[in-house]
């Protein structure tokens, strides 16, 4: 399958001087679903925010993320106005968190939907938005269009965000916690959902157990670095900080999760060394000093290859 992302050794410091990314380098191929999950201040919504070009005045941004339409190299690292008009909305779907917080309350759910292809300059064909709502599971879609935000359920609301975000057929989808205002069940299949309707998904999700039923591939951030990336990570963790990172996780049965041990570093400091070393009841002296880099899809010299 064709790469319709590629970044490579992107690194973000915001004004204030956080290295939120150090050196990410990261593929998405069509028709995959690739999930970054890390603790909070990891580094996930930043890398959505280099793609949309979201970021604070100020910031530095080093390295590439490359879209690839069809042989059409777009660049997002500084990229322009044509090119970000091609890539917002365009090239680029996005979902947010909260579908409640997203939406505004005196709009109707419709006009909402509608917006993605004003924003645009175009007008959707007669029953479009309809046809989007009912593409995402919306039944009875013409009535429940003129319905406003307070009457749709979060789940339901979700979905027409996911709707909106594919109007224009994006070639990559970016999801950040699309579910995190959600209960369970509803996150499950509010997922199938995203996933199903995306072409090629980068989705934001700290919970591995949420990712493991949709994602073909996790990286794991940690400290703005990928730390481990490939198809069995929610089951199989091999990095220290994964492994933490799973059995922090709640599960039913398990009884109660183990905190993650130690703080996570200050990023605006110079790190030398894993950053995870100083939490790591495996690490070794060379470990404070040399940062490892990927090998095998993980970053860890303890961990048997
Ligand atoms: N505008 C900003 N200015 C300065 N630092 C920021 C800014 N936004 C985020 N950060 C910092 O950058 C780091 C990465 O943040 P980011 O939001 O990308 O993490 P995250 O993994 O998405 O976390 P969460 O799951 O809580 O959203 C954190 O240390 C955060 O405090």
């Amino acid at each position: 399958m064709a790469t319709v992302l590629k970044i490579r050794d992107l690194a973000v410091t915001y004004p204030d001087g956080t290295q939120a990314l150090r050196g990410v380098d990261l593929d998405l191929a069509e028709g995959e679903c690739l999930a970054l999950a890390g603790e909070s201040g990891s580094g996930k919504s930043t890398l959505l925010r280099v793609l949309l070009s979201l970021l604070p005045k100020g910031s530095r941004v080093t390295g590439s993320a490359v879209v690839d339409d069809d042989g059409t190299s777009l660049e997002a690292v500084g990229a322009d106005r044509a090119t970000l008009r091609r890539l917002r909305g365009g090239l680029l779907g996005y979902v947010g968190q909260d579908p409640h917080a997203a939406a505004d309350p005196l709009w109707s759910v419709g006009r909402h939907l509608r917006e993605a292809w004003r924003a645009r300059r175009m007008r959707p064909a007669k029953g479009a938005a309809e046809e989007r709502a009912e593409a995402v599971g919306i039944t009875q879609a013409r009535a429940r269009l003129r319905q406003y935000p307070h009457q749709w359920s979060g789940g339901m609301l979700q979905r027409a965000h996911i709707a909106g975000a594919g109007v224009h057929g994006p070639l990559v989808t970016l999801a950040d916690e699309p579910t995190s205002a959600l209960d369970a069940g509803l996150a499950a299949t509010t997922l199938a959902v995203l996933r199903a309707d995306a072409r090629a998904l980068l989705l934001v999700c700290h919970d591995l157990r949420h990712v493991a039923a949709v994602a073909d591939r996790v990286a794991v951030l940690y400290a703005g670095r990928v730390v481990e990336t490939g198809v069995d990570v929610p089951a199989r963790p091999r990095h220290p900080y994964t492994k933490a990172l799973v059995a922090a996780a709640p599960r039913p049965g398990h009884g109660l999760p183990e905190e993650l041990p130690g703080t996570s570093p200050d990023l605006r400091r110079e790190l030398t060394g894993c950053a995870f070393a100083p939490r790591c009841g495996l690490a070794l002296e060379s470990c404070h000093r040399e940062d490892p880099v990927l090998d095998d899809g993980v970053a860890c010299p303890v961990v048997p290859r």
